[in-house]
């Protein structure tokens, strides 16, 4: 978490006009050492930790109150140093560490200059056909689909340290701690594209959701919601055939437990705010799309469509 002093010096890196943010120095100095860059030497020294914080020196700036209001011939070289040594580290990331640039820029959290994009939560018990209608919707309405099981399915694949962690959780059909899930979810919308998305099979739990709101300071637009019978779904999920591991009775019964206890709870809280879009979901694929669409349709559409003329 950041420390006090690092937002105040942070904030001062902004009225600067520095992107650089203090938490981002420890990797900046890393790439100054890696890339062997010669520095003058008044910006060598400047004494960057390891964690970052560029310690002894934004302390002592002189601080428009008491005795400090005039400024010594020192303070000024001392600020002129430490300016010119963050034009250097602003040149430098955006040079060497573009992506990081970018990556503020788009922020997911909320940075001065992101633009938020478009959230639809897509929610329902397992094997209310949530991935399947996704697909539909990707296709009409040109939307990133982005399961949270899959990335977490992912994750494992990948040898992440966390894999471990993630596989027994799925094996037991618990939910994945809010920390991991969402940093994956912001890393794929960071890094993609488009600016409208469907979160599927997030948020589980009222911890998912309130962690994700405050970390992405996103609110989504509406939750689309299917609803389907535990029998059928039960159905579903046995013949679906995807070699996964809880797709069995035993992890089945219990996700459905977390379902009712956990996730529930999430779909009456945005019920609460007028923000649920239900969908019967004991349908054909085809008849539970008809329903999707009328979500999805602008109301304009609609009453174009359903007009009729009368001669
Ligand atoms: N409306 C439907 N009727 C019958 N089978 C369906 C329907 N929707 C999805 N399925 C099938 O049920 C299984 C679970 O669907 P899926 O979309 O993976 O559900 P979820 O993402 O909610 O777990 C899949 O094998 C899928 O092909
Ligand atoms: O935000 C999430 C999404 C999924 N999972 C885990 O991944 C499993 C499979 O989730 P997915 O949404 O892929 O499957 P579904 O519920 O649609 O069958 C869940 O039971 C959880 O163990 C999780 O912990 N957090």
């Amino acid at each position: 978490m950041m420390m006090v002093n690092e937002e105040e010096d942070d904030e001062l890196l902004g009225v600067l006009g520095y992107k650089v943010r203090l938490s981002e120095m420890a990797e900046v100095a890393l790439k100054l050492e890696q890339s062997g860059t010669f520095i003058g030497s008044d910006v060598a020294e400047v004494p960057v930790h390891k964690d970052g914080r560029l310690d002894g020196f934004l302390p002592d700036l002189p601080r428009r109150s008491g005795r400090n209001r005039l400024m010594s011939r020192a303070h000024k070289s001392r600020i002129i140093n430490y300016v010119s040594s963050l034009s250097y580290f602003n040149e430098l990331l955006s040079t060497t560490m573009g992506s990081t640039v970018d990556a503020a820029d788009k922020g997911v959290n909320g940075t001065a200059s992101a633009k938020k994009p478009t959230v639809i939560f897509v929610l329902g018990g397992p094997g209310s056909g949530k991935g399947t209608q996704c697909a539909y919707i990707v296709e009409h309405y040109g939307y990133t689909h982005l399961s949270a099981g899959d990335l977490l399915r992912a994750e494992i694949k990948s040898g992440s340290e966390n894999g471990t962690m993630i596989q027994n959780m799925i094996k037991e059909g618990k939910i994945v701690p809010s920390e991991v899930t969402i940093k994956l979810l912001q890393k794929a919308i960071q890094e993609n594209g488009n600016d409208k998305f469907l979160i599927d099979g997030f948020p589980r739990n009222e911890e998912n959701r309130a962690a994700f709101e405050k970390v992405t300071e996103i609110e989504p637009k509406f939750v689309l919601f299917f609803d389907c019978p535990e029998e059928e779904m039960e159905r579903r999920l046995l013949g679906r055939n995807q070699g996964r591991e809880d797709d069995n009775i035993e992890t089945i019964r219990k996700r459905f437990k977390v379902f009712l206890e956990s996730s529930l709870p999430v779909i009456q809280y945005y019920q609460a705010k007028g923000k649920v879009r239900k969908i019967h979901a004991a349908k054909p694929i085809e008849d539970v799309f008809q329903e999707v669409k009328a979500v999805f349709t602008p109301e304009a559409e609609k009453v174009k469509n359903n007009t009729c003329v009368i001669l």
